[in-house]
């Protein structure tokens, strides 16, 4: 059998996250003029790489975290993720020219509703916290003179406190009802994100006219 374009390697390919903003993805995709082979959308599917209707580019489905290291080296030319993960990423590899908005959210610091108010955390020059986003944090607390004591945890952050990790944690926060489950109230928002369409940087540059072509699909597929 020929090789398509992409496996040639003169096509390009889309990294897109798995999960929740795949779901919300689907209509933008459609829109664009995307239809990836069938068992992209089929969660059991073990394949991770699928050609779409266009020759000329495959998508492939990754963790959130890995779009932006797809991206970032050129694994992958254009991808779609979150921007508390280009926060925390936080490379100049990737370009992020176009908000999808979509998987509205906010980074915030939290912690148990008991401890709240408590004392002035102005005053912290330390604090323990549990998180996935080591950098978000770190910069957020450094930026006020506070050095941030990083307990790295890839989910269930919000057990952190009350099982004594940590005094605060840095997490998602949609409709606070899993801070409020778990006896915890948000303290400060540090950002409110959305998702974007991400680009790599060099592939930018050497196939200009391929690139803005998608941005300006994707771009077309919001309105
Ligand atoms: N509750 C939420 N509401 C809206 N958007 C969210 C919410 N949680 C996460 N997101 C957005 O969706 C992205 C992917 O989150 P998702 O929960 O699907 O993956 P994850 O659980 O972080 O990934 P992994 O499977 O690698 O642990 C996040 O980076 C964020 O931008
Ligand atoms: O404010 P809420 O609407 O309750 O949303 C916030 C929750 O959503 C995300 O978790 P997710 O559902 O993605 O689970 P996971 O982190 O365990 O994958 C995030 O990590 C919070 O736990």
């Amino acid at each position: 059998m020929p090789l398509t374009a992409t496996e040639a390697g003169t096509g390009l390919i889309l990294a897109l996250p798995k999960g929740r903003i795949l779901k919300e993805l689907r209509p933008v995709l459609a829109r664009a003029g995307i239809v990836p082979a069938e068992d992209f959308l089929d969660e059991d599917s073990r394949r991770l790489r699928f050609e779409t209707n266009d020759p000329m580019l495959d998508v492939v489905r990754v963790r959130p975290f890995d779009v932006a290291t797809f991206v970032a080296h050129g694994g992958a030319q254009i991808g779609v993720c979150g921007g508390d993960v280009l926060m925390e990423y936080d490379t100049d590899q990737i370009y992020a020219p176009l908000d999808l908005g979509l998987g509205r959210c906010r980074v915030s610091v939290a912690e148990q509703a008991v401890t709240a108010g408590q004392d002035d955390p102005s005053r912290w020059s330390r604090i323990r916290v549990a998180t996935k986003y080591p950098n978000i944090a770190r910069r957020h607390f450094s930026a006020r003179g506070v050095q941030a004591e990083v307990v790295h945890l890839n989910g269930a952050m919000e057990l952190a406190p009350s099982l004594g990790l940590s005094r605060v944690i840095v997490d998602l926060v949609q409709t606070g009802s899993t801070l409020k489950a778990n006896g915890l109230v948000e303290t400060e928002v540090i950002a409110h994100v959305t998702s974007r369409l991400i680009v790599n940087r060099t592939a930018l540059k050497t196939r200009p006219e391929e690139i803005a072509g998608w941005i300006a699909r994707f771009r077309a597929a919001l309105t």
